[in-house]
């Protein structure tokens, strides 16, 4: 069934942006790339970020096919469509993660901050790599250093919602990807 064109979220109007198809293509295409890199590693573990990554988790682990764990923790630092700055302690980390190989799982990379903050709390339990995965990349926001090993898709610095992302926790379920519109 085509994608319904624009929706309304709270007070807010989105409209269509990356469709269902391209979404998983381009997953389909990252997990090949963590399948070559990963294939001589052992049992590395994929761990998501709550809330945003679950669909992008599911679809991914879906193509992954050497033995792996999965698990996840949580950050929070985004309100509203603008980063409050502050990014939130790291909780729900119950893995031994020493030696481990760690491959951490985003929705998205926008100015970096989160993905920043949980590298360095994970590099405190000396794992033996760390590398980040992310669904979305917006290249133009990006104030870090850390390099993005694996993403599925760059995209322009435009708030977007769907497949995971929300917008005051509406429009995670939406299968495809939605920007904000102009008012
Ligand atoms: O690169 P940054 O500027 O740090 O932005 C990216 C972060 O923002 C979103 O999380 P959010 O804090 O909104 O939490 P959520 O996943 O629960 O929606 C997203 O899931 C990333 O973790
Ligand atoms: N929903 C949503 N969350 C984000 N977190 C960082 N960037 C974004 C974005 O564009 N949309």
């Amino acid at each position: 069934m085509a994608a319904t064109q624009t929706i309304r979220l709270h007070n807010k109007t989105f409209r269509l942006s990356i469709p269902h198809d391209r979404l998983v293509g381009a997953i389909g295409e990252v997990a090949q790339r963590i399948n070559r890199d990963y294939a001589r590693r052992e049992c590395p573990l994929f761990l998501g970020v709550l809330n945003g990554s679950f669909m992008y988790m599911a679809e991914l682990l879906q193509h992954i096919d050497f033995t792996c764990e999965v698990s996840f923790v949580k950050l929070a630092s985004y309100n509203g469509t603008s980063s409050t700055g502050a990014v939130q302690e790291l909780i729900g980390l119950t893995n031994n993660l020493r030696g481990r190989h760690i491959i951490i799982v985003e929705d998205i990379v926008d100015t970096g901050g989160s993905i920043e903050h949980l590298i360095r709390s994970l590099i405190g339990h000396n794992p033996a790599s760390i590398s980040v995965s992310t669904l979305l990349f917006k290249p133009e926001a990006y104030k870090k250093e850390h390099k993005i090993d694996y993403y599925a898709m760059a995209i322009p610095d435009k708030f977007i919602v769907g497949y995971g992302l929300d917008y005051d926790q509406l429009g995670r379920n939406l299968k495809d990807i939605y920007e904000l519109a102009a008012e």
